[in-house]
C-alpha cells in the first residue's frame, strides 16, 4: 500500500478512536451526574453534535443543582446505516420540526428529553463504515435500541440486516424499535417487506420488538408515518418498571 494510503487509514482509525473516547467520556459523565439536572417537558430538549476533532471540549458544562433526584434515567441508542435518517428523526422527535438540510454525523449526536419523572438520553452514533465497528461499545448502557432503516435503499438492506443481527447477537433481551424511514418516498418498501428483508422474526425471541413506518419530513407531521409516534412508544416502553 502507498504511504499516503497508510496515512489516510491511520488518520481514519485515530479519528474514530477519538470519537469513541469522547462519547464514552460523555456517557460516563451522564451516568455520574444522572438525576441532577432539572426536569422538564418535551419542550425542554437539547441536541448536541459532537464532532470527532474535539469531543472533550464540547462536553456540557457543569450540571445544575438537583431538583428531582428521583427522576428515572434511561438511554435510547439510535443506530442505522449512514443516510438512513437517524439525525433527522432525532431532530424531529426533539423539536417537532423537520430539517431540510442535515449533515452526516461524524461522531455522535445526543439529545435529552424529559417527561414527568422520566429523563431520556437519545444517543446517535454515526452510521458510516468506520464508525460501525464501535456500535457494540454503546449497547451495554442502552435501555432501548432504535434502528433506523432507509426504506428506499434496497441495495444496502442486506448490510443493514447483517449489522443489526450482529449487534443483537449478544443482547437477547434489549428492546428493539426498527424504523422503516422515508415512507414519504413513492418507492419505499412497506413495513411487511422490510420485516421480511431484515429477518426480524429471528430477532424477536425474548425481546420486545416494534417496527414502525416513519417519515421525518414536514409533510408527515400529522400522518400515520409521523416520527412523533416513536416518541410516544419510547415513553411507554421506558416507563415500564
Ligand atoms: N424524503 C425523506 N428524506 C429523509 C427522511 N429522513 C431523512 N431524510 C434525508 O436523508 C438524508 C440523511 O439523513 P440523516 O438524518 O443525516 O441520516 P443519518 O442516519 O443521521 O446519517 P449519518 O449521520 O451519516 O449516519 C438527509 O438528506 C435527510 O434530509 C425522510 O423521512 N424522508
Ligand atoms: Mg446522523
Amino acid at each position: 500500500m502507498a504511504p499516503t494510503g497508510v496515512l489516510r487509514n491511520l488518520t481514519l482509525v485515530l479519528g474514530a478512536a477519538v470519537v469513541v473516547l469522547g462519547s464514552l467520556l460523555f456517557i460516563a459523565w451522564k451516568l455520574y451526574f444522572r438525576g441532577t439536572e432539572p426536569a422538564g417537558t418535551w419542550d425542554g430538549w437539547e441536541l448536541r453534535e459532537l464532532q470527532e476533532r474535539d469531543p472533550a471540549v464540547r462536553l456540557p458544562s457543569s450540571p445544575a443543582l438537583s431538583c428531582c433526584p428521583q427522576a428515572v434515567w434511561k438511554q435510547v441508542l439510535v443506530l442505522g446505516l449512514d443516510g438512513a435518517g437517524k439525525s433527522s428523526v432525532l431532530h424531529y422527535i426533539c423539536s417537532q420540526k423537520a430539517r431540510t438540510r442535515i449533515s452526516p454525523t461524524l461522531g455522535f449526536n445526543t439529545a435529552q428529553l424529559r417527561v414527568g419523572g422520566l429523563e431520556m438520553d437519545l444517543l446517535e452514533v454515526g452510521g458510516s463504515y468506520n464508525l460501525r465497528a464501535y456500535w457494540p461499545l454503546y449497547l451495554s448502557d442502552a435501555h432501548v435500541l432504535v434502528f433506523v432503516v432507509d426504506s428506499v435503499d434496497r441495495s444496502r438492506l442486506l448490510t443493514a440486516r447483517q449489522e443489526l443481527h450482529a449487534l443483537l447477537a449478544e443482547e437477547p433481551r434489549l428492546p428493539l424499535v426498527v424504523l422503516a424511514n422515508k415512507q414519504d418516498k413513492s418507492d419505499a418498501l412497506s413495513t411487511e417487506e422490510l420485516r421480511e428483508e431484515l429477518a426480524l422474526h429471528l430477532l424477536s425471541g425474548q425481546r420486545e420488538l416494534f417496527l414502525l413506518p416513519t417519515s421525518a419530513t414536514w409533510a408527515s407531521l400529522s400522518t400515520a408515518t409521523s416520527v412523533l409516534h416513536v416518541k410516544s412508544l419510547l415513553v411507554t416502553l421506558l416507563s415500564q418498571p
